[in-house]
């Protein structure tokens, strides 16, 4: 971690080209979304155009396709021959890898306006670009009330992550039996409908704030499933913050990138004094150092602003030592580290110190 590097050597020439990459990076990001959004890209998937085609095909005037696809040329995203536009790689994610195109959507339905805030976000400690949103003290208590089209993109975007690690993650759970599990930022509700359905004899209880939680219940109650459910409506950063005690498994996906260090102190003693003599706490979450490949680090790490422009102004996606470090002042010692689940995520297993 103390020796981690993204560059690569290059001459000056070459750094100053890859520094007017940065300074234009978010022109260059609104006309390949817009060209994407448009179908400009979708239409070159299956073959190369010209411009007046183009035109005629979406409504656009040839001036708006010459702004558009010029800057996607100068991203790579498409390549011009003989007058002809033509799709390359990068635009072809555009048109069909998922992952790219919830990115996208999330940076701008969520992220774009606010994080014109960051600079005065980073100074006071508080999301100020979440007023583009709505008027929450953090992006959690709007969550299920944002205005489209941000709900929908936060929604998919926290999904998409999380959804690809559940199925693996859900082994090192189950194979200790456990009989109550406590599932804390509970959200929607879809990891407890996936613990619910695979053990017919565990019961859950649900932990997040009232509005998120009135969701997940819902959802739940609908298929059949809320006889085995508690709900145990909290704000975790309630000083006076007690958790329901009795728990033989603590399960926290997702969950502690939304607060600060001294935060996530807290909430992680708050864990211990319920978890069962025992028991285990798991945290399932991204770390940035925590990966095989640059492209999830680089996701991650870019996400960070996000955190403090908008959802809470002190939080982040960290890396594993200092969860490590946070469970070790609140009791509890780390067991294991299991890497690699889903599209980025780690499982940390917890127990408490002897
Ligand atoms: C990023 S979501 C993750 C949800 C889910 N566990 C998953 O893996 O997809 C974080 C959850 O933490 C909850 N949360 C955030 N701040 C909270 C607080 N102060 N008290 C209780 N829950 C909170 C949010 O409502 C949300 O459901």
């Amino acid at each position: 971690m103390d020796n981690r590097r993204f560059g690569a050597d290059c001459s000056a020439f070459a750094a100053r080209y890859e520094a007017q990459k940065l300074a234009f990076g978010p022109v260059v990001f609104q006309c390949v979304r817009i060209a994407w959004k448009k179908g400009l890209l979708a239409a070159l998937a299956d073959g190369a155009l010209a411009s007046n085609e183009l035109m005629v095909r979406h409504g656009l005037s040839a001036y708006a396709v010459d702004v558009l696809l010029e800057s996607c040329l100068s991203a790579g995203v498409v390549a011009r021959k003989n007058g002809l536009w033509e799709l390359e790689k990068p635009g072809y994610m555009l048109v069909n890898d998922r992952l790219t195109q919830i990115n996208f959507d999330w940076v701008q339905d969520v992220c774009w306006q606010g994080l014109f805030d960051l600079e005065r976000a980073l100074d006071e400690e508080k999301p100020v670009g979440l007023r583009h949103l709505g008027d929450w003290p953090s992006i959690y208590e709007g969550l299920s009330v944002l205005p489209e089209p941000a709900r929908s993109s936060w929604f998919a975007f926290d999904h998409y992550y999380s959804d690809s690690a559940f199925p693996d993650a859900l082994p090192f759970l189950l194979k200790r039996q456990p009989r109550r599990l406590m599932d804390v930022g509970a959200n929607t509700g879809k990891f407890a409908r996936l613990c619910l359905e695979h053990d017919p004899a565990v019961q859950l209880t649900l932990v997040d704030l009232p509005i998120q939680l009135d969701v997940a219940w819902r959802g739940l109650q609908e298929a059949g499933l809320a006889e085995r459910l508690m709900l145990a409506p909290r704000n975790l950063l309630d000083a006076a913050l007690q958790l329901p005690s009795g728990h033989d498994v603590i399960w926290m996906s997702q969950f502690l990138s939304c607060f600060s260090l001294d935060a996530i102190r807290h909430i992680l003693a708050c864990a211990a004094r319920a978890l069962d003599e025992g028991g285990r706490l798991f945290i399932l979450d991204t770390f940035w150092d925590r990966q095989q490949f640059d492209i999830a680090s680089y996701c991650l790490i870019n996400t960070s602003p996000y955190f403090t422009a908008i959802a809470s102004g002190n939080s982040k996606i960290y890396r594993a030592d200092e969860y490590i470090a946070c469970a070790s002042d609140a009791g509890l010692e780390c067991l294991a580290i299991h890497d690699q689940l889903g599209l980025s995520h780690s499982l940390l297993e917890f127990g408490l110190r002897p």
